[in-house]
Parts: C-alpha cells; structure tokens; sequence
C-alpha cells in the first residue's frame, strides 16, 4: 500500500503531522525521515508513525513526498531521493525559497512538483498556506497539495512569482506579531503591570483583535479609528508610532525577508 513520506521532521515537519492526524490521516499512512536518532523516537512515541533515518528508504513505494528540510539541505537531498521516487509520485515542497525549477531540475524528468509557503498557526489548525504549481504537477496533483494543507488552515494557489513575497507576509509574519506581543508585554511591566497580569492583557488583546478583524470583515485602518478617540490615549500612543516610522520598518523589513528568500533559493 502506498503511503506519504514526510521528509524532516523539526518544527514545521513535527506540526504538518500532528495537523494530518488530526485531520483522520492513520499512523500507518504516514512514514517520516530524520536524520537526528533522537527526533525519530521522540516522534514514534508521540505519534505511533514510523520514522526512518534515510529519505531513500521513506520515499520508496510512496505517492506524496513532503519535503520539509532547511533550503540549505535541499540541494544535498534530491539526488538521494531521486533514484527511488516511485513513477509520478507527487513532491509537495515547504522549504522556503526552493523554486519548482530547481526541484524538478533535481528529480526524475516529468516529476510533479508543487511549491508551498506553510506557516506555524498550523499547530492549531490556523494556518495559512500559499501554493504553486511546477510544470509537470495536474490539477489532480495541486488539488492535493491544497488537501494536505487545508488540515492545517487555509490555503491559497499563487503564481509562483509571489512565493518570495509571501514568505515575507504570512511565512515569516507570525514571528513579526510574537514580537509586538513580546514588546508589549515588556512595556506594560515597564508600566509597573505584574508579567503575569501584562502578559494575560497582551495575549488576549492579540487573540480579540485577530478574531474580530476576521469576523468583522472591516478596514484595520476603521477598526483603529474605532478604538482612537479625539485627543485620547490611543492617539497619543499612535502619535509615537508614526515618530518613529513603525510602518516604513516593517516595509524594509519585509523587503528584507523577500530578499532573504529569493536567496534561500540559490543557495
Ligand atoms: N518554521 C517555520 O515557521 C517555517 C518553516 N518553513 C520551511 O520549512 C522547512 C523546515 O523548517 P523547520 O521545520 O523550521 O526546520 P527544522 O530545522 O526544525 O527541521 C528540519 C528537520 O529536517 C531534518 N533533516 C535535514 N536534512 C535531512 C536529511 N537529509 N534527511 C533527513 N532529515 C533531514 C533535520 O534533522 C530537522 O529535524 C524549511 O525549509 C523552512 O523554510 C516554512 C514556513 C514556516
Ligand atoms: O525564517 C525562515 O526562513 C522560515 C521561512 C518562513 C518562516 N520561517
């Protein structure tokens, strides 16, 4: 019977399988390779799947490969893989800034391949995924690619020419809004708050705003309206913001992100 092989099992890895199984996928339907002795057990213990040291061995008899290594170990994988990926055996990437042409440049002629820019709020089944077909992958291939990731959130199919942007936006963002989070809590204790009471306001003032922006459908920018009255707190606080250009760093910021993984890609 064939089975999906999940190539690298760290934090992405760890999260796309924990998503699968609790979307219905069976333990049995899953064969995970790591390279670290340790992670394969701490995974068959926490997961029942079985874990493999070798990518050739996992891949073998496989219809889907996901590859969820660094960029940088890409390049070393694909020709061990290679030789036993089974005919038409579907390579679904997460690694960020590998384009489709280099894998499909890496594997057996006319292998489908699929790009996919994931996220971590997958842990808990929010995530948000973008996805781009290579040459050789069908409608049937990406529709796949979307299930696998829909498991875990939300999915998206983007030319692949957006793939660098979106690593800036929703690949590297949640990091971008820990560190909000982080700084307001640091500020409120700052403000004399204890850090458990600050960290509490802070985390549920995050998880309210998110809910509500989604639900309500609206303009952040009416949404902030919304909380700013005429020379109150909240625009004295903006006030700062502005001073000190927050918006203009977030957009270097974020260049430098896509930059970064534009050269991810040709590393
Ligand atoms: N962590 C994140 O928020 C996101 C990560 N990604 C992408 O996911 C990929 C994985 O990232 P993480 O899980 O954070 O990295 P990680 O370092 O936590 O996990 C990578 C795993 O792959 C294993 N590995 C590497 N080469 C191997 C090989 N040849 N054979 C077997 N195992 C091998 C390592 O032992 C490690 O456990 C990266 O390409 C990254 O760009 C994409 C979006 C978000
Ligand atoms: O920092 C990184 O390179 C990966 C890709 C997007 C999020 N984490």
């Amino acid at each position: 019977m064939s089975h999906t092989a999940l190539i690298g099992t760290g934090v992405m890895g760890e999260t796309l399988l924990a998503g699968l199984l609790r979307a219905g996928w069976t333990p049995s339907s899953i064969v995970g390779a790591d390279r670290r002795e340790s992670r394969r057990h701490e995974l068959e213990g926490r997961y029942g799947v079985r874990c493999v040291e070798s990518p050739a061995d996992a891949v073998d008899g496989a219809d889907t490969v996901l590859l969820v290594v660094k960029p940088q170990d890409v390049a070393d994988l694909l020709p061990a893989i290679a030789p036993r990926l089974s005919d038409r055996a579907l390579v679904v990437s997460l690694c960020a800034g590998v384009t489709t042409g280099q894998l499909e440049g890496g594997l057996p002629e006319g292998t489908p391949v699929v790009r996919v820019m994931p996220n971590t709020p997958a842990q808990v089944s929010e995530g948000m995924a973008a996805i781009s077909p290579g040459v050789h992958a069908s409608e049937v291939d990406l529709e796949k690619a979307v299930h696998i990731m829909e498991a875990v959130g939300q999915a998206v199919v983007v030319p692949e020419k957006y793939q660098d942007a979106v690593t800036a936006v929703s690949g590297s963002g949640p990091a971008y809004l820990f560190f909000v989070v982080e700084a307001m809590i640091d500020a409120g204790v700052m403000l004399g708050l204890p850090r458990d009471v600050s960290t509490i306001l802070v985390n549920q003032t995050m998880y309210g705003s998110a809910k509500l922006l989604v639900e309500s459908d609206k303009h952040p920018n009416l949404l902030r309206e919304m909380v700013t009255s005429p020379a109150g707190t909240t625009a004295a606080a903006l006030r700062h913001l502005e001073e000190r250009s927050v918006k203009a760093a977030f957009m270097a910021a974020m260049e430098a992100a896509r930059d970064r993984s534009a050269q991810l890609g040709g590393s």
